[in-house]
């Protein structure tokens, strides 16, 4: 299938001589959740304000669906919703009022019984005649969402928007993103809670200092990046390793009685034989041992560590 979104050779320098963003290469699939991760500035609400036609690009381009987001502006925006991660809405209209006028804004004709559907989903429709500045920060921010989703959008971006919200919208927001990505809307979010990428997302791209550092399906992203530990309870607590065991880097816990190995799970020789074969010639007996998986939160620390 044609990606909904391609990026092509896509950098950003502001007024000010920053560059915050460096040939960026993306093609984006159609009905897919991708997460963008990355350290505060490292370039991602640009990226995301670029392709929104929020702020224009210094070099490359971009297409939503075949249109240039420069030159075919109206056609490529209407298929996008945009969550801003500022809320910007204290406004004196009510709630209906700024959905309704949301989808005016990009052509659409009025759809109440869409938008009534949208409001319930949010759990907005109570809040309907009330004038938005009246609301709470996160009523606002469901808001900001419906406004969003008003015109029916094929891709929503989604910039932090589990930022500083209450564990019950976090909640509502990612029943959310799953019913609209089973309709086929592609989704594409920023964020800093790593356990929400690994949750949510197919494809998980690492934005560090303006470079798309990497992209690649979550899944095969954790196979290839993440290194396995292996974690055995001791018997009796060591004073210190053994001096036989040295090659393998164990790490030893406070206590003395835990040693943890780490290994890479894509090597055809874990070492865990020669390990478990050496621990017992030098005495020393577990009584269990687990093995884990790092996690994506680990890999991407690695990630902007090692390129920092
Ligand atoms: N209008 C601007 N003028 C100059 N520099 C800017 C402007 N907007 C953003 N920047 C800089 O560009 C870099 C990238 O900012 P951006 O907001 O895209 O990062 P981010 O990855 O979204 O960060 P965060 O996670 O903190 O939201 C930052 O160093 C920021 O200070």
């Amino acid at each position: 299938m044609a990606p909904i979104i391609t990026i092509n050779n896509l950098s950003k320098t502001y007024a000010s001589g920053f560059t915050a963003l460096r040939h960026v290469q993306l093609d984006i699939e159609p009905g897919e959740i991708l997460a963008l991760l990355g350290p505060n500035g490292a370039g991602k609400t640009t990226l995301i304000s670029i392709i929104c036609g929020i702020v224009n690009a210094s070099a490359g381009s971009v297409k939503v669906a075949g249109h240039d987001i420069r030159d075919d502006y109206r056609d490529a925006r209407s298929l996008i919703g945009l969550v801003p991660q500022e809320l910007a809405t204290d406004s004196f209209e009510s709630v209906w009022a700024t959905v309704n006028f949301s989808r005016g804004l990009f052509g659409k004709a009025p759809n109440p019984a869409y938008l009534e559907k949208l409001l319930h989903q949010l759990s907005l429709w109570d809040k309907r005649d009330s004038r938005i500045m009246a609301l709470s920060g996160g009523m606002k921010r469901r808001v900001m969402i419906a406004k969003a989703l008003s015109h029916e959008p094929r891709i929503l971006f989604l910039d932090e928007p589990t930022a500083g919200v209450d564990v019950e919208l976090r909640r509502d927001m990612w029943d959310m993103v799953r019913d609209l990505r089973q309709d086929g809307v592609t989704i594409i979010l920023t964020t800093h809670y790593i356990e929400e990428a690994e949750e949510m997302a197919d494809r998980i791209g690492v934005i560090n200092r303006g470079e798309l550092v990497l992209v690649d399906d979550k899944v095969s992203l954790m196979q290839k990046l993440g290194t396995k530990e292996l974690r055995l309870q001791l018997q009796a607590p060591l004073q210190h390793l053994p001096q036989a065991l040295e090659p393998y880097r164990l790490e030893l816990s406070d206590d003395g009685l835990e040693l943890t190995y780490r290994f890479d799970a894509q090597h055809e020789n874990t070492g865990i034989a020669d390990l478990l074969r050496s621990l017992s010639q030098q005495g020393v007996d577990f009584k269990d041992l687990h093995s884990k998986q790092s996690s994506l939160e680990e890999i991407f620390v690695d990630l902007v560590r090692r390129k920092a």
